[in-house]
Formats: structure tokens, sequence, C-alpha cells
């Protein structure tokens, strides 16, 4: 038994001082005071208990890209991030693209996670083909969702055949929109920026002409349509035009989108070299007012660690993608609730609910009796500064390295088990 003394939780839109009894992996009990002689205490001194986050887009690279990550390293990564289940991408070599590739992949994250790790299984054959993959095969075999992030669907019909086969076994097919033909090996939004810094530009229609399309195909055939990483204003008009006329559709956000534009890029620094780029400060006024009332259902950091010599080459050069697990919760309850532009309730409701609901996971959504014990403690009132060197990824590609943050995470259980630990506890 675990005893942890003197939490914050949020109840209502209150913080209140209780005690939460953890036994045999489950909340037993939450009150204000309890004593009990033979559990293991740890005192929480008035920090903040929330249920653990869930990320449902996280890249963890293994098997195929240890030096950039591995099962073992992105999931100490999440756990230090305060995130206790993650959905990881299949950008993976091999791809997993079948029955049993999407098997040997589950095994290898049940083996080397520190965290509950649910998985993608491709939408496509190697992500790149016109082939959909036997999607009914993979969800027996305990895929949560089916996509093929690191690239768009390219054809009407292969985004039609697996939506259909994903309507059939009543699971997400989550999209990552970009048409090939409007990117012109684009590597930062079109516009003054990338003319100033002479660097090809990625218009924001890849995104938004892929996705009409994908609303008109999500009706037709009833399955839940899930935006990966949106990012323009008109992406969002879309999204919110479609859950009016009742398409099934949501969308998730990344911490990068809503607190940095193409403005940010003042120099040929690819920390700051992301898919879908970094856009207008329109776009991202646009998903923060999205992401309050609603039309963006959830934050998902896109946790993409590439290895350091990769992100030291130029923004021509360098791949796409920035690492985020460690620093979204940080970053978003600085810039958004201590601002008082969003409640904490809101955020976790982001971070949380909709990611749960969404995806149909098992992870509790609150601090209460009977939930699995899978919790974050985190410290909301003393500021930290960003560093490199704090990160258990193994990828440092963030462009937040020296911002100033509160809401560290101090502890973190996953089915009633310490899986991090600050070195200040
Ligand atoms: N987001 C990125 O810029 N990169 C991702 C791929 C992806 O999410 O599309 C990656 O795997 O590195
Ligand atoms: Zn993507
Ligand atoms: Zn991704």
């Amino acid at each position: 038994m675990q005893l942890i003394k003197n939490a914050q939780i949020l109840l209502e839109n209150q913080l209140i001082t209780k005690d939460v009894l953890i036994d045999q992996g489950k909340i037993n009990k939450v009150s204000d005071h309890i004593d009990y002689a033979n559990a293991e205490v740890f005192e929480a001194n008035g920090l903040f208990l929330s249920a653990g986050l869930i990320d449902v887009h996280v890249h963890f690279r293994e098997p195929g890209y240890e030096y950039k990550e591995t099962i073992r390293s992105g999931s100490q990564a999440a756990a230090r991030g305060g995130f206790t289940t993650v959905i990881a991408m299949p950008n993976l070599n091999p791809v997993p693209d079948s029955e049993e590739k999407i098997n040997a992949q589950i095994l290898l994250n049940k083996a080397n996670g520190l965290v509950h790790i649910e998985q993608y299984g491709a939408l496509s054959n190697g992500l790149t083909s016109t082939h959909v993959t036997n999607i009914e095969g993979m969800s027996n075999a305990g895929a949560k969702a089916f996509t093929n992030d690191g690239k768009g669907v390219q054809t009407a019909d292969t985004m039609l055949q697996a939506m259909i086969a994903a309507k059939h076994v009543n699971k997400p097919l989550a999209a990552h929109l970009e048409d090939n033909t409007l990117i012109h090996s684009g590597v930062m939004n079109a516009g003054q920026i990338a003319e100033r810094l002479a660097l090809p530009g990625i218009t924001g229609l890849a995104e938004s002409t892929q996705l009409a399309r994908d609303l008109v195909l999500a009706r037709a055939t009833g399955v839940h349509y899930h935006v990966a990483h949106i990012s323009t204003k008109e992406s969002v008009s879309l999204v919110r035009m479609a859950k009016k006329e009742g398409v099934h559709v949501t969308a998730e956000v990344s911490p990068h989108h809503l607190l940095l534009s193409e403005e940010s890029i003042l120099l040929d620094n690819a920390m700051f070299k992301m898919n879908p780029p970094l856009r207008s400060q329109q776009d991202r006024e646009a998903v923060v007012a999205a992401l309050l009332d609603g039309t963006i259902d959830m934050v998902a950091t896109d946790h993409a660690p590439h290895g350091e010599e990769e992100k030291q080459q130029s923004f021509l050069e360098a791949p796409f993608g920035i690492t985020g697990i460690e620093t979204s919760f940080q970053l978003l309850y600085t810039h958004f609730v201590k601002t008082g532009i969003m409640t904490l309730k809101t955020l976790l409701e982001r971070m949380i609910d909709a990611p749960a609901t969404a995806f149909q996971l098992e992870a509790p959504t609150a601090v209460v009796e009977g939930a699995r014990a899978d919790l974050a403690l985190f410290d909301l009132e003393n500021e930290y500064e960003i560093e490199t060197n704090e990160f258990a990824s193994k990828g440092k590609n963030s462009p937040f390295v020296g911002w100033k943050v509160y809401g560290k995470t101090i502890a973190t259980w996953v089915d009633g088990k310490i899986v991090y630990k600050d070195n200040v506890k």
C-alpha cells in the first residue's frame, strides 16, 4: 500500500487537499485524512495531484531508429512529462502494417514501456502505398487506431477503403494531412518569413484541401475521423462546419502550434522545423480559440525526437519534428492557465478526458476511488527553466529550451507504481 499525503486534487473547479491511498494498482481511498500504519508514505506537501496525462500522438522510434529514441527512453520522457498513457505512431522500421507485425510491436511496447503504450496500425503498406492494410486483422491483434502519420494519404480511394475498414472495426482513423502535389519541397510555412529566409514554403492548402476531401468521405462512411496536428485557420473552419453537420470528427493540436508561429523563426534554426510547419499568427490564434471552444478536442504533442547532428543541419537538410512530451503540460499551464486564458479544468479535459473518450482508452480521468492509480504530481508554484540536459528523451530537439515554466512533474505513478521521481524528492 502507498499513501500520498496532503495532495491537492481538483474537485469541480477547486483545489482541495486530500490523502490518497493506493492498493494493488488502484486508488483505494480519497479522504481528508487517512492514517494507515502499513502504507509507504509519499508526502505531497500540497502539490497538485492529477490523473496521468494522455498523449495520442508520440513517436518512440523503436524498432528502426533507436538512436533517436527507444520505447524505454520515450516512455521515461512521457513519465517525466506527467503522461501515463500514450498512443505510438507506426512510422517505424519495420512498419507495423500487418497482424503479425502489430503483434510484435505490442509485445515490444509492453516489454519496454514504463507507461501504458497503445499502438497505431499503419493504414497503408509501408505508409507509402495505395494498398490499404489488413485493418480488421490488426484491430483484432490490438491496434488502437489507424494512421498514415508521417505522410498524407494521396488518393481518395485509399482513404475511402481505409475508412470503410476502420468503421467496420469501430476504431478511429487519424489523418496526417499533406497533399504531396502542393508541397513543392517546402520546409516552412509559405509566406513573407520563408521569403526573407530564402526557404521554400509549404502552403496551408496542402493540409486543408486534403481535410475537405476527407470530411466528405468521413460523412459518407460514418467513420470516426481524427485530425492529427491541425495547424491552419481553414482547417479549423472545416472541422467546425463538419461537427455542426454531425460528422464524427475529432481534432488534436500540438503545444507548438498553440504557442509558436512562423514569426518565431528568426534564423535558419531547425529546432523550429516540423510538419506541419509553424503557421501564421492568425492560424495560431485560430487554433487557440478552437481549443478553447472545443472545436479542437485535445492536445497531442507529436513528440518527434531526432538525433543531435540531424537537427544541427540547416532547415533544408534537417528532418521534420520536435520533441514535446516533457514540456507540454508545463508550457500550456504556464501560458494558458496561469495567464487566465483557460481554466486548469479545461486544460486537463483537453489532455485527459477528451483523448480517453475519443480513443476508447481504459485510462482513468480523475483521482477517484476505484480508478487505476495512473497519477502525476505537479508543482504549480515554482518556476524553472527548460534545459536539455534534464530531458529523459534521447531527443534534445526542442524549440522551448530556455523557456521558463511552472508545473514541473515531481512524481508519476503507473498502475500504482512510481515510474518517475524528480531529483529534489
Ligand atoms: N511531425 C513531424 O515533423 N515529424 C514526425 C512525423 C509526423 O508527425 O508527421 C516524425 O516522425 O518525425
Ligand atoms: Zn504527422
Ligand atoms: Zn507525428
